[in-house]
């Protein structure tokens, strides 16, 4: 069996600081995503996807349980282990954006390059490489405020994979786009993850953008409650699944 890129054992968080009352968010958690997938997260509100997000990115710590990505156990990672790691080993798209106003969409794409000390003719071949991929050529030496929404996230999207990360996570990133820029990005993240192999986890409530996805996994009651793979289905008929899947634990 190959080893997986993400290996959730056991993960629990708990919340609540000494004399606040406790409250357990994730319990039991457990999940694999194998090289190469593209797997979404699906759950109501409240049900723990940013909590599970916030633990595979080292955002926050898990009060229990392991976390694997990439081979590295994240939970046993600490000072400049857990920053290299976070520079080398995850990109993360969110839905507000989170570019830097006052930097370039160039500058931004660059960043996590710049962070490893990499030189400049390296950083600049790479950032032309990935403006390529994701047609943003013409956008490098324009400002985030001189970008639409759509724009502004094929903008992070390339900051997200530009240094090759194992693992791209996404955190609603069509939640603040519209129909077209939302297709286009999830027909990009497709593209991405097929020809590149990169991994894709994708935190989503919207059945549109699940229905990119080769599995989904529903958190219910801080576990995984079940999940939906599409196997050889269209899109169109993994939606239709996904759709009657949501019914279905909403009755
Ligand atoms: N810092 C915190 N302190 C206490 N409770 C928290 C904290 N962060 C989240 N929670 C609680 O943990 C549960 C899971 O929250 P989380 O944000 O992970 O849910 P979610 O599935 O991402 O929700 P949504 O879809 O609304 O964004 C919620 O009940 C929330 O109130």
């Amino acid at each position: 069996m190959t080893t997986p890129i993400v290996d959730v054992h056991d993960l629990e968080k708990t919340y609540g600081k000494a004399g606040e009352r406790p409250y357990t968010a994730l319990q039991n958690l457990n999940f694999t995503v194998a090289p190469g997938e593209f797997v979404g997260i699906m759950g109501a509100s409240g049900s723990g996807k940013t909590t599970l997000l916030n633990m595979l990115s080292t955002l926050d710590t898990p009060t229990k349980g392991q976390v694997v990505v990439n081979g590295h156990d994240v939970t046993q990672m600490r000072g400049n282990q857990l920053s290299d790691f976070r520079a080398q080993e995850v990109g993360f798209i969110f839905q507000d954006f989170n570019l830097l106003e006052s930097l370039t969409a160039e500058e931004n794409i660059g960043l996590p390059l710049a962070l490893t000390g990499t030189p400049s003719k390296v950083m600049d071949q790479a950032i032309h490489e990935v403006a390529t991929t994701l047609s943003i050529e013409d956008l490098l030496k324009k400002y985030p405020a001189q970008l639409s929404g759509g724009q502004k996230q094929r903008v992070a999207a390339a900051r997200a994979i530009v240094h090759r990360p194992a693992l791209l996570m996404g955190d609603e990133p069509t939640g603040a786009l519209d129909s077209t820029s939302a297709r286009e990005l999830l027909d990009l993240l497709t593209t991405i993850n097929r020809e590149q192999q990169m991994s894709v986890l994708l935190v989503t409530h919207d059945p549109f953008s699940a229905s990119f996805c080769q599995r989904i996994l529903f958190i219910k009651d801080g576990q995984i409650g079940s999940e939906l793979t599409r196997g050889e289905l269209s899109r169109q008929d993994f939606y239709q699944q996904v759709l009657n899947a949501l019914g279905t634990f909403s009755e």
